[in-house]
């Protein structure tokens, strides 16, 4: 009855939850660019005076400075919040909740109809359209939704909550890690089970819960020659060109199969079992989910199996951009001086990004070699990348939050592995030694990282009830 009570509860709250979100995709905090920085110290501001709001003991965790272009900025503050139940918090359960409150860049030429920071709700198709709408503000905003919600109808929370939100999340998580194992003994004390919404569906109608994620590990290539930009005509055939030097190196990375050309990448893929093939053949999905969420016919294979293969336990090498190559409109006739080439890899259990950093410093200094150019290459790799992440589904944690999928959206989730990487994933498993899940919000298409982002309304505040349901469910499974 008192879980019904807030189920309507949230359905009535429907234009606060809107605004609610639109007030935080308002706050540019992009973590990559050191222009929006006190965006992002504007963002936990806000973060932490809702949780307080709420009745959460909020407190910020400084993580100092980092360099950021040739700049040392501040690192934006990590949030700790502590909210107990009001009765039985002893006998109660503790769930850790993790999200990030930046955002990747986001410019309206980059394909936006309308302002990335303006939230707008085009009510003909129910569609919420904002940077950060799926990721991570909307996911993150929802757990604030289910506490108000139980407040509103004096419903007391079936278990005590402990969040630990991010600024830094999309540039890598910097002095996050650390951050964690400094109070591993305190903080992080007393925890069940964590729970993370920050991943997508598999596709547009079904949801999932997840229990693994890609790690990443990225690289920077960068070569130089000439003391400045160059005219082609005067100079074109007259001296090494970088740009020409970047696109053999980068041709030599990846085919346009997606096969890696890194010598001993393969090798450190776990195998493939039998048991492990069975779980992509049941999963409900088709070629036509992916298209719907490329919004293209463009996957490498056709064979369902593959492609589920292809984002969740395999390896990918992705080419990213090239700073420094000329790229406004226009004919403009010149040899770009220096130019970083940016790539990264999706790592998959068992690799390391030590490991991968290190083979594919060796490779490309060998291939560099044979090149015979007269310009300087240095490759920048990433021992410290993420790691990915595997969980046991077979625990309470993961059968509380099937119960839940199955009361909200009455159908029994997709067991998933994310393609995307959410390095601090392992870490909060290591620190608490506790079980980890995965409970997105977004659909596949919500375009994260691209644009237009969005989130559906109805996966907003269904979603919403979903991790309401999910703790209720977590009460009530015998641990
Ligand atoms: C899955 C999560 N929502 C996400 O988008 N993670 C990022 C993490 C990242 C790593 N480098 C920069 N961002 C991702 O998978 O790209
Ligand atoms: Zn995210
Ligand atoms: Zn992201």
């Amino acid at each position: 009855m008192s879980l019904d009570a807030f189920i309507s509860q949230i359905e009535k709250n429907k234009a606060a939850l809107v605004a609610r979100l639109a007030e935080a995709v308002a706050i540019p905090s992009v973590s990559g660019d050191a222009k929006y920085r006190k965006h992002v110290f504007e963002m936990a501001d806000w973060m932490k005076a809702q949780l307080e709001k709420l009745g959460a003991t909020a407190s910020f965790q400084p993580l100092g400075k980092q360099m950021l272009n040739g700049e040392e900025i501040d690192l934006p503050p990590v949030i700790f919040a502590d909210l107990r139940a009001k009765t039985d918090a002893d006998k109660k359960k503790t769930i850790l909740v993790y999200g990030h409150f930046d955002v990747q860049p986001a410019l309206k030429s980059d394909g936006w109809d309308t302002e990335p920071f303006e939230l707008v709700h085009d009510e003909k198709t129910g569609r919420l359209y904002g940077r950060g709408s799926t990721d991570d503000k909307g996911p993150i905003l929802g757990w604030l939704n289910v506490i108000e919600a139980h407040q509103q109808i004096g419903l007391d929370l079936p278990v005590n909550l402990k969040f630990c939100f991010e600024g830094m999340e999309e540039s890598g998580s910097v002095g996050l890690d650390e951050c964690i194992y400094k109070n591993k003994d305190g903080f992080f004390q007393g925890v069940d089970a964590c729970c993370i919404s920050d991943n997508y569906w598999l596709g547009t109608k079904k949801p999932c819960i997840t229990h693994g994620l890609r790690g990443v590990t990225y690289f920077k290539l960068h070569i130089s020659g000439p003391g400045a930009d160059l005219h082609s005509g005067l100079f074109g055939g007259v001296v090494h060109e970088p740009m020409t030097d970047l696109f053999q190196i980068m041709s030599r990375l990846v085919t346009p199969q997606g096969e890696i050309l890194v010598p001993g990448i393969k090798e450190l893929v776990a195998p493939l079992t039998d048991e492990e093939r069975k779980r992509y053949e049941v999963m409900e999905f088709t070629i036509k989910d992916m298209d719907d969420a490329t919004g293209s016919s463009t996957t490498i294979s056709d064979e369902k199996e593959s492609v589920l293969m292809a984002r969740m336990r395999y390896p990918s090498l992705s080419l990213h951009g090239i700073e420094g190559a000329f790229s406004a409109p226009g004919t403009k006739t010149v040899i770009p001086a220096k130019v970083v080439g940016k790539f990264s890899i999706r790592l998959v259990p068992n690799m390391t990004p030590k490991a991968v950093s290190d083979l594919v410093v060796d490779y490309v200094n060998k291939e560099w070699a044979k090149i015979g150019s007269k310009n300087k290459m240095v490759i920048e790799g990433d021992p410290d990348g993420g790691k990915p992440w595997y969980a046991d589904p077979n625990h309470w944690n993961y059968a509380a939050a099937t119960k839940a999928t199955e009361k909200i959206y009455g159908v029994k989730p997709d067991l998933t592995r994310e393609g995307g990487s959410i390095p601090v994933a392992l870490t909060f498993s290591e620190v608490t030694g506790k079980n980890l899940l995965l409970l997105p919000l977004g659909r596949a298409d919500d375009g994260a990282h691209s644009a237009p982002e969005k989130l559906d309304l109805d996966n907003y505040l269904r979603g919403t009830q979903l991790l309401g349901v999910y703790l209720h469910e977590v009460a009530a499974s015998k641990a």
